[in-house]
């Protein structure tokens, strides 16, 4: 079996955890299945596009089906891009320039986790361009200074900074079998262990590096570093969205993959609100997207662009860059077809009379 035989995500994803199997330590899959608590948001993720069924419109000549988008200024093929999350080199040799690659070649984009397992310079010249970074803010301002400027040098288009995480989520399968990594992997963002800290797991130590006093006023310390755009990742909320907009920040709806609070909200249930609130600025949402038919919910309620954070994993690990670059191919069919069948023809068409809520 390769990615090329699979018709879905779902097929995608059995195929990369058969793979990670054999390939990697048991504390992988857990890391990347996992999610916080009960795991309740991380069920309801999956099955909350749902609650939104399509209102097909008929005989809307859809011979001709357009998905070309534009994020931030930067074409797009379609409105399918690559969320960021940590150290790719779990899954696949290649790590993040395999799935910088997968995006670039397919006219998408793709955001770089700060845990990566390539520097900031190799998978700048993998993604020609077609790269956002994503920030966790140390405690030593410095170092995410000097990170900041790496990724603007090395091409990165926006900063993506992660807001739902002053602390990591109780993911408990973790706790039952901390996560392993190979030798030789390297977390090339994170610096040395200091004295006292050497017992601390991978995660444990990133944890205790970053800044839970993180706020609104630190927007303005970025802006002091960089003119990159700011995108925040990890709003649920109007009045947040609202916040964002006044510091001129664009949105980014999450709830982290069900990985941090467990019982928050899911993105198809408050897009609506956000997207009323942002005003002039772009929103983008992640969670359980894993069909065309997602995608075009999404899109309906307002979203710009939707993001893969699982999804690209299991491609990544079900055959490094070509399992990326199925995965986003497979979607982007589903979605021309689901548009298609909607009597839409261009992404502009897209509008909340296109849902009505499920009873
Ligand atoms: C294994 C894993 C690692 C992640 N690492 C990060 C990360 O480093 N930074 C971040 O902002 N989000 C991270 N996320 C969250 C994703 O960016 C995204 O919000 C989430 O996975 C979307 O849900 P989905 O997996 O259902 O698509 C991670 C998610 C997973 C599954
Ligand atoms: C401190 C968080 C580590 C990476 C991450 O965001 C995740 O595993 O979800």
């Amino acid at each position: 079996m390769t990615p090329e035989d699979c018709l879905n995500l779902h097929e995608l994803e059995a195929l990369g955890r058969a793979e990670l199997l054999k390939a990697a330590h048991p504390s992988v899959l857990d890391y990347y299945l996992g999610g916080a608590g009960d795991e309740r948001t991380l069920r309801e993720n999956r099955s909350a596009w749902a609650q939104w069924r399509l209102r097909p419109r008929m005989l809307a000549d859809v011979s001709s089906v357009d998905t070309a988008t534009e994020v931030l200024g930067l074409p797009l093929s379609s409105p399918i891009a690559v969320a960021p999350s940590a150290m790719h080199g779990l899954a696949h040799p290649e790590g993040e320039c395999a799935v910088a690659a997968a995006a670039a070649a397919a006219g998408s984009l793709m955001t770089l986790s700060t845990l990566s397992t390539r520097t900031l310079e190799e998978v700048g010249t993998a993604a020609g361009g077609r790269w956002w970074f994503q920030l966790y803010l140390y405690r030593d301002r410095e170092v995410s200074r000097a990170l900041i400027q790496r990724a603007q040098a090395a091409g990165a288009r926006a900063l993506v900074l992660t807001v739902d995480a002053p602390v990591v989520g109780r993911r408990e399968a973790m706790l039952r079998r901390p996560l392993v990594l190979p030798a030789g992997l390297e977390l090339p963002n994170v610096g040395p262990r200091t004295t006292g800290q050497e017992s601390l797991t991978h995660l444990a130590y990133f944890d205790s590096l970053m800044d839970m006093t993180l706020s609104w006023r630190d927007l303005e310390w970025l802006r002091g570093v960089t003119d990159l755009p700011l995108v925040l990742k990890g709003i649920l909320t109007a009045e947040d969205a609202a916040l964002a907009r006044e510091h001129g920040a664009h949105i980014w709806v999450s709830n982290h993959g069900g990985r941090q609070l467990d019982g928050a909200v899911t993105a198809p249930e408050v897009l609506g609100e956000v997207v009323a609130a942002a005003g002039d600025r772009e929103v983008y949402v992640d969670g359980g997207v894993t069909r065309g038919g997602d995608v075009l919910r999404a899109l309906a309620l307002g979203a710009r662009a939707v993001f893969l954070g699982r999804a690209a994993l299991w491609g990544l690990a079900a055959g490094g860059q070509a399992g990326v670059a199925r995965t986003l191919q497979l979607l982007e069919e589903e979605l021309v077809l689901d548009m298609a069948l909607c009597g839409k023809t261009a992404l502009s068409q897209l509008g909340p009379d296109l849902l009505r809520r499920a009873p």
